[in-house]
């Protein structure tokens, strides 16, 4: 049996009387990218707040290597090795780039006077421009605070944050929805050096060109239901089109991976 890294059984998320998100059977394997696709408002991101601890399921289960998890909020998620890419960019305003890669995890060192432990600034900016230099993002000084910089550039502070730590699950909802082109395409090569590491990913993307460019299987939602998983070289822009629209139907579908 292949060896999967996140597993939900069942999930489910009700607002009230808004059925976000029914019944979601889903597998990932180790190494493995998956996009998930599917029209406004048809759960993506619920499933992904579910998964990573943002909200409290109405019901299901979540497994996450190897042991059902409930985390109690994104912070959890993310001791246990999942780092999230929200489409609200989790940066603190406030701090420049090295303050915010290394958020929650700062590096330390002793004191030689004494047992105390100090913030070692050196070592964060050295491994922050090894970082950015690794994904190829080109921020010209990050000393900067977050405030100070554009969209896009925030937008790769967080993804090379993502990229910087070896977690065990990486995902990111809509990475590139706000960006330029040359950014765009950065972000394409964090994503690839994800994959050439062995670093699971799910990625909720409205980008078919990227989707066929990068991942493995393509898993549609609509109207709260996963309504298909379509390996990549049995699938195309067309087939995969039908789902999200509903032209084509996934009553026959039985569930995930
Ligand atoms: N906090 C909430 N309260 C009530 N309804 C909600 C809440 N969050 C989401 N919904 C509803 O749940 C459904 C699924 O929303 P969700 O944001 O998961 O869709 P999505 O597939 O991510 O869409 P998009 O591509 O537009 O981001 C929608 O009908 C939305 O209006």
């Amino acid at each position: 049996m292949a060896d999967i890294i996140l597993e939900t059984q069942g999930l489910t998320k009700h607002y009230g009387g808004v059925h976000a998100l029914n019944d979601a059977n889903f597998k990932l394997e180790k190494g493995e990218h998956v996009a998930i696709m599917g029209d406004n408002g048809a759960g993506k991101s619920t499933f992904v707040r579910q998964i990573t601890g943002v909200e409290q399921r109405t019901s299901g289960k979540v497994i996450f290597d190897g042991q059902e998890v409930n985390f109690a909020g994104p912070l959890d998620a993310r001791e246990a090795g999942i780092e999230t890419v929200f489409q609200t960019l989790a940066l603190a305003d406030a701090l420049d780039v090295p303050d915010n890669l290394f958020l929650g995890r700062e590096k330390t060192k002793w004191d030689w006077l004494g047992p105390f432990k100090f913030l070692d600034y050196k070592a964060m900016r050295a491994d922050t421009l090894a970082a950015l230099e690794k994904t190829g993002v080109k921020i010209p000084n990050i000393r900067n605070t977050i405030q100070n910089m554009s969209g896009g550039q925030r937008q790769c502070v967080a993804i090379a944050r993502t990229a910087s730590f070896h977690s065990k699950l990486t995902i990111m909802d809509e990475p590139t929805a706000a960006l330029g082109v040359q950014e765009t395409s950065q972000v394409e090569n964090i994503i690839r050096t994800l994959k050439d590491q062995g670093e699971p990913l799910i990625l909720v993307s409205h980008n078919m060109r990227q989707v066929m460019d990068l991942v493995d299987r393509i898993v549609v939602f609509r109207r709260g239901r996963i309504v298909a998983n379509l390996r990549k070289e049995e699938t195309d822009g067309q087939d995969i089109v039908a789902y999200i629209t509903g032209a084509k139907t996934g009553a026959e579908f039985e569930g995930a991976a």
